[in-house]
Order: C-alpha cells, then structure tokens, then sequence
C-alpha cells in the first residue's frame, strides 16, 4: 500500500484528501521478479509507436526507458531511425505487446490511429504521452490507459474537455487539474511537475516527490514514457483480467515516477546534495541500479 504523507510547500498538494506516496518498499512490493518459469514473452513485451523523422532521438529515449525496466522484449513500431542502431535489443517488427506507448516525438497520429483503436479493443494497456495525449480528446477511456502530460500538454487536455483553464491555473493546482483530467477522460492521469501527480478516475491520488531540478531536461518525459509502458507490460495480464490484487494502474505509474525520480537523484547527486547537470539518458541509464537497490535492500 501507499503510505500516508506529509508534504511541504508543493502547490495544493496537501490539501488534497487521501494523498498518498509510494516509498521503496512499495515498488518492492509491486516487483514481478523473473524465476525459472519465465520467458521473454511471459516476462511483457513493450510496444513503442514513439519518434519521427523530426524527433528521432524521443524515441531512442522512450526505448531507453522501457529497457531499463527489463520488460521481456521492446519492439519498436514507429520511424525514426535511430532506435535499434542505439539499442539492438529492440525488435523493428510488429507482433503481439502487453503495453503500447504511443507518443514521445510522434508528429503524425495518422499511422498510430489504427494500433491505438486495435489497443482499446484488446484490452491492452496504454501510455499516451506528449502529442499522443490529443488521443484521448475523443472518447471515453478505460483505467488501463495511462496519460503522463506535461503542465501545457494538461492544460490543452482540459481544455479540449471543456474547462477553462490555462496553463497557469494547472501549474498552481496540480492535483486538482490530474483528478480532473482522470474524471474527464476515464484515464489515469500521471502528471509531470516537480512533484508528479497521480490520479485515477476512482479518486486513487499519489503525489511522487520528484527528482532534482536537473532533472528537468529534454527528454526526461519520454525515459518514463517508456518505463510507465514497461510496468504496464509486467502487469498486464492482472491489468486485463481485473485480478489486480491492489495493483492499479496509478499504482504503476507511480511506482514509475518514484524509479524516475530515484534514478535521477543517483545520476545527478553522487557527489552531494546540490549535484551535478545531467541528460536524460543518464536517468534511463541509471534506472536499473535503482530497481536493484530497491530490490535488494
Ligand atoms: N530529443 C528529442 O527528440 C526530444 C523530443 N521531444 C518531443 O518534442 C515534442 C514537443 O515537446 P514539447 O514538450 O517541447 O512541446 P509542447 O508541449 O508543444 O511545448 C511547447 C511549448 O513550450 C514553449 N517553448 C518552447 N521553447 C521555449 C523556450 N525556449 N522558452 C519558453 N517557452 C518555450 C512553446 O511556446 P511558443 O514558443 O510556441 O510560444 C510551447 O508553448 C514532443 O513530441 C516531445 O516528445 C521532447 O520530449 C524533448 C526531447
Ligand atoms: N523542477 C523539476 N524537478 C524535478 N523534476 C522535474 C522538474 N520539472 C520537470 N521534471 C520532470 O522532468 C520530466 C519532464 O518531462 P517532459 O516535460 O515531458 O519533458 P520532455 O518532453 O522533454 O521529455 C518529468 O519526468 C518531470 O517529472
């Protein structure tokens, strides 16, 4: 379970009833760790319809993401042409995936259209990040699709759900604008700030403490991008079936951000409390000697 908080200074967070934070122990808990039964195809394949010609690298770093959560497999449905020259792990070839993330540089929903309804119709777990977020302006959607906009990307959100909100009124009261978007969508709704929000269409609502603020860095959305799809991946067979055993998907993505915001600390401040610059890749790269402490602590 998510433990009880007490925040400090962040927006309107603390007025916020049943607020609640994932701690190490928590993700711990949550944690599918591979025994001898498993194989890569029991284990989640991630599915990424993420980058363009114009963003190649969004793609490189949502793969990077998804890998660093050791999913089963990544296959990479999308064009730009960097991904599986960065990692040849990844699979360039469609074929059955436990989550899809779809956005993250994407320029053109044209081609995602077709997989994203194909998605809904089975059940699959979804993440749905930067331009992939103007998705869920038309219809209902299931619990199971995971929105992770950023506060512009939130704001337009609302907006498009008939809200007369700027990007200001968002920024100033963070967990309010996540649980209205979860109400107005039926998504759950990870919201980026410095202290990401959480929020499910049941009122379910974590506040994750965030990383450094050198974390604030191109291209740290699209890292958990993927690594939000790689915990969908791992649970999506309970996700599908409705067996969740306490696990929901708010839970996962905020088991997300809590890996992200770790990962981001141990890139930024092995030296001390200030730290130090950091890219996003050094998060991702740094994401699974985060799940290896928590794990083995
Ligand atoms: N490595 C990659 O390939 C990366 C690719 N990425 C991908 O890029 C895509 C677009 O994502 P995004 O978040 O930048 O776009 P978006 O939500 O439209 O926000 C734009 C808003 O910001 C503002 N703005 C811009 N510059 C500004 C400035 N200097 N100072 C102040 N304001 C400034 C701008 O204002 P404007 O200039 O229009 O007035 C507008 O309001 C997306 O697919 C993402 O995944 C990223 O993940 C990064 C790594
Ligand atoms: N001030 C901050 N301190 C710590 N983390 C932050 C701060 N601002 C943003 N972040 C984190 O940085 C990431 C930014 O994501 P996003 O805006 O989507 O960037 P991009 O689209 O460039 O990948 C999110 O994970 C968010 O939680």
């Amino acid at each position: 379970m998510g433990r009880g908080i007490e925040l400090g200074s962040e927006m309107d967070l603390p007025t916020e009833p049943g607020l609640m934070a994932l701690t190490d122990a928590d993700v711990a808990d949550l944690w599918l760790v591979p025994g001898e039964k498993e194989h890569k195809y029991t284990r989640g394949v991630v599915g990424l319809l993420t980058g363009s010609h114009t963003y190649p690298g969004a793609a490189v770093l949502s793969a990077a993401g998804a890998l660093a959560a050791g999913p089963g497999m990544v296959r990479y449905l999308g064009n730009s042409p960097l991904v599986v020259p960065a990692f040849p792990e990844v699979v360039p070839a469609a074929g059955q995936v436990q989550s899809l993330v779809i956005g993250s540089g994407l320029t053109s929903l044209a081609e995602a259209r077709a997989r994203y309804d194909a998605a809904l119709a089975a059940g699959t777990p979804l993440v749905l990040d930067a331009g992939g977020i103007e998705l869920a302006y038309e219809r209902d959607l299931p619990e199971h699709v995971v929105l992770t906009p950023h506060a512009g990307e939130l704001s337009a959100l609302l907006r498009a759900k008939g809200e007369a909100v700027t990007r200001d009124d968002v920024e100033a009261r963070p967990a309010w604008a996540a649980k209205q978007a979860a109400q107005l969508t039926g998504a759950t709704v990870l919201a980026k700030f410095a202290t990401d929000a959480v929020a499910a269409p049941s009122g379910e609502l974590y506040a994750q403490p965030g990383g450094p603020g050198w974390a604030a860095t191109a291209g740290a959305g699209d890292v958990l991008a993927g690594l939000v799809g790689a915990l969908l991946a791992m649970h999506a067979h309970d996700l599908q079936t409705g067996d969740l055993q306490g696990i929901t998907p708010a839970k996962l993505a905020a088991a997300a951000s809590h890996i992200h915001a770790q990962a981001a600390i141990a890139a930024a401040c092995s030296q001390g409390r200030v730290g130090r610059p950091i890219r996003a890749s050094e998060i991702a790269a740094h994401i699974p000697h985060v799940i290896e402490r928590i794990l083995n602590d």
